[in-house]
C-alpha cells in the first residue's frame, strides 16, 4: 500500500466518491464526462463484490467471462479517460452537513468536496470471533497503516481473503517478524500476481482454508487458535497481534458517523434521485441494499446519482441526460 504523507489537499473537488465498483467508477464516468471535478476514493485494486468475482459473462457488451476485476479495470479506464482521478484510500470518516464536505482516509489525509457519492458496496464483516471484541485494541486491529509498526519484529496473525487483506499484509511485513495469513476460502480471491507476490514473502506463511477458532491472551494477545477447515485438530499460533480484514454482507458505512438516514438494517435511504436525507450526499449500488446484486444494476445505479450531482451542483430544475 503507498502511503503519501501530504495530509492537506487544498483542492475543492466537485464531487467525491467513496468506492470504485461498478457504482462508484459508473457514476465517475458521467461526472467527469459532464465536466464536474471528480475523485474516487478506494479501498484495494481488485476490492468490492465485483473485483472479487471470479467470472463474470452478464455485463452488457462484455461478452466475457472475464474475471470482475478485469471488468472493473474497464469501467475505471472510461472513467479516467474523461479526466475522473482514482485515489486509493479506505475512508474512515466524513463531515458531511455544510457545504463543503470532507472525507478522510486512513493514512490522515483530508479531501474536500461540493458533493459526495457513496458508492462502498455491502461487504463489511456481520459476526466477530471469539476474543475479538476482548482484545481490540491490545493486539487486535483492523488497520495495518495504523497499528503495523507496534509489532515490529513480532509475529502477527492476518485474517482475510482478498487482495486488500494482500495489501495490508505486504505492509504489516515491512515491520512483524513473521506473519501467518490465515485464508479462510480454499484460495485467496485477488489477482495471481497479487498471490505471487505474498507467497514469495519470506516473512508470510499462508494458511489456506483455516478458519479462526479464539483469538487468546491474558491482558494482550498471545495467540490465535486456528483449525484446518474438515479437520478436528486446533492449532494455536503463538502471536503478539492479530488484523482481521473479513468481508461479509453488511453495507460500508461506518464512516458516515450516522450523518444520513438509514434503515434499521443500516441500508441507506435515498430519494427516487438517490440523494440521502443530506442535501449534496448520493448513495448508490449495493450499499442500497438493492433487492438485485448485479453489476449493471450498481452501474446504472451510479450514472443516475452521477446525473443527480450535476442537477444539484448546476441548480437544474430538473435532471437531464446525457447525450
Ligand atoms: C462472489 C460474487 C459474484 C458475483 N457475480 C456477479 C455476476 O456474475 N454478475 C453480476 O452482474 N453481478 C455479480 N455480483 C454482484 C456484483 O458484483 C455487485 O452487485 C456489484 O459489484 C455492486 O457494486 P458496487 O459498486 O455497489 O459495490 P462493490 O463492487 O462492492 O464496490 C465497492 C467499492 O467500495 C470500496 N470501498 C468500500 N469501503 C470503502 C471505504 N471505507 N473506503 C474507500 N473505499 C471503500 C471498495 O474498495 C470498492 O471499490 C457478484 C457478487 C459477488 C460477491
Amino acid at each position: 500500500m503507498e502511503l503519501t504523507l501530504d495530509f492537506k489537499t487544498d483542492e475543492i473537488y466537485d464531487v467525491i466518491i467513496i468506492g470504485a465498483g461498478p457504482a462508484g467508477s459508473s457514476a465517475a464516468i458521467y461526472t467527469a464526462r459532464a465536466g464536474l471535478s471528480t475523485l474516487v476514493l478506494y479501498r484495494a485494486e481488485s476490492d468490492g463484490a465485483l473485483g472479487v468475482t471470479q467470472q463474470i459473462e452478464n455485463y452488457p457488451g462484455i461478452r466475457g467471462p472475464i474475471s470482475g476485476y478485469e471488468l472493473l479495470k474497464l469501467i475505471r479506464e472510461h472513467a479516467k479517460a474523461f479526466g475522473a482521478k482514482f485515489v486509493r484510500g479506505k475512508v474512515i470518516a466524513t463531515d458531511l452537513l455544510g457545504d463543503i464536505k470532507k472525507v478522510y482516509t486512513i493514512d490522515g489525509r483530508e479531501f474536500k468536496g461540493r458533493a459526495v457519492i457513496i458508492a462502498s458496496g455491502a461487504m463489511e464483516r456481520t459476526h466477530k470471533y471469539k476474543g475479538e471484541e476482548e482484545f481490540l485494541g491490545k493486539g487486535v486491529s483492523y488497520c495495518g497503516v495504523c497499528d503495523a509498526a507496534f509489532f515490529k519484529n513480532r509475529p502477527v496473525a492476518v485474517v482475510g481473503e482478498d487482495d486488500y487483506a494482500l495489501e495490508e499484509t505486504e505492509f504489516i511485513s515491512r515491520f512483524a517478524s513473521k506473519i501467518y495469513l490465515i485464508v479462510p476460502s480454499s484460495k485467496i480471491k485477488a489477482p495471481p500476481e497479487a498471490i505471487k507476490e505474498i507467497e514469495e514473502n519470506p516473512k508470510v506463511e499462508v494458511l489456506l482454508h483455516h478458519r479462526v477458532v479464539e483469538i487468546v491472551g491474558t491482558s494482550l494477545v498471545e495467540g490465535i487458535k486456528v483449525k484446518k477447515v474438515g479437520t478436528d485438530q486446533e492449532i494455536l499460533l503463538p502471536v503478539d497481534g492479530v488484523f482481521i480484514f473479513m468481508g461479509g454482507n453488511k453495507p460500508s458505512v461506518d464512516f458516515l458517523m450516522n450523518q444520513v438516514e438509514m434503515t434499521e438494517e443500516g441500508c441507506i435511504v435515498v430519494n427516487e434521485e438517490n440523494m440521502t436525507s443530506v442535501p449534496g450526499v448520493f448513495a448508490c449500488g449495493d450499499v442500497l441494499c438493492n433487492n438485485i446484486k448485479q453489476a449493471v444494476i450498481a452501474a446504472a445505479d451510479g450514472v443516475k446519482a452521477a446525473l443527480a450531482v450535476d442537477k444539484y451542483l448546476n441548480k437544474k430544475s430538473k435532471i437531464s441526460a446525457q447525450w
